[in-house]
């Protein structure tokens, strides 16, 4: 089956001159009741797209921004069949396509039969598996065939011209461009190589090329914006939701809008 869903979001707002903002939270951060708020605020706030992390013990691609985020959520008892029975209670009324983050482990412990079908039942758009080896990707794949559920490969600064041109042909959704090396988690600094990245990954890509890792200013949204079709935004939002400043999350978004870029 064709992954249309979280494309089409993505390639929509590109189309009225926007850049995709997708948000990053983490689900049981704060207690797994505030999931539906902080999804409908983000929806208000004019996100593309959700990726919704789901916590685990030893997130090894994690910034410590995210890793703290995800220890809160651990405290508070969150778990993958916590979150999607709690997604269950409200997925109807929710417009924005959700994607989910998680290691492999946690989906291999919940069964990915069963995963991909309750996902597709709560009509996640996408899901993204960072610890997943090449090989297993086959599996994953083999699950998800028959849903509307992209899986969205993540491509490095330091990937080989070769494995970037499988990705650019295989992505489904839209490929996550990692703009740094290590981990997720706010960062003064890009290389100067980033441009002639981005330019050669989006030639050969079918699919939207979205930046994301340490982005976390306004000035660094549009920056990215203007190499990309858009920013994945993690860390600065697990922090402004964790402090409650929402105002920086609203600029945050307000900074891959059409007027930016005019
Ligand atoms: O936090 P940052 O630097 O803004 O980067 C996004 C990132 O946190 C989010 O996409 C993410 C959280 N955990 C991950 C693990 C692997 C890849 C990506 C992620």
């Amino acid at each position: 089956m064709a992954k249309t869903k979280l494309l089409n979001a993505i390639q929509s707002v590109n189309t009225q001159g926007d850049k995709a903002f997708v948000a990053y939270i983490m689900a049981g951060d704060g207690g797994l009741e505030t999931l539906k708020s902080k999804i409908y605020f983000l929806q208000q706030a004019g996100v593309t797209a959700i990726e919704l992390g789901i916590p685990f013990s030893d997130p090894v691609a994690d910034g410590p921004t995210i890793q703290k985020a995800g220890e809160r959520a651990l405290a508070n008892g969150a778990t993958l069949r916590s979150i999607l029975q709690e997604l269950e209670t409200f997925y109807e009324e929710v417009r924005v396509p959700l994607v989910l983050m998680t290691y492999y482990n946690p989906l291999l412990s919940y069964g990915l039969d069963q995963f991909a079908q309750q996902c597709e039942k709560l009509g996640i758009a996408g899901l993204i598996v960072p610890d997943v080896p090449m090989e297993e990707t086959i599996e994953l794949h083999g699950v998800l065939e028959n849903t509307d559920i992209a899986l969205v490969p993540l491509v490095s600064l330091t990937s080989p011209p070769e494995r970037l041109r499988k990705i650019a042909v295989s992505g489904e959704g839209f490929i996550y461009a990692v703009t740094v090396n290590g981990i997720t988690g706010i960062r003064d600094g890009f290389s100067d190589q980033l441009e002639q990245h981005f330019t050669s990954l989006s030639e050969q890509s079918a699919i939207p090329v979205l930046a994301g890792f340490g982005i976390s200013t306004p000035e660094q949204v549009k920056s990215m914006g203007t190499l990309a079709d858009g920013v994945i935004v993690g860390s600065a939002i697990v922090e402004a939701f964790h402090q409650n400043d929402l105002d920086h999350i609203t600029a945050l978004v307000q900074a891959s809008k059409a007027k930016v870029f005019n």
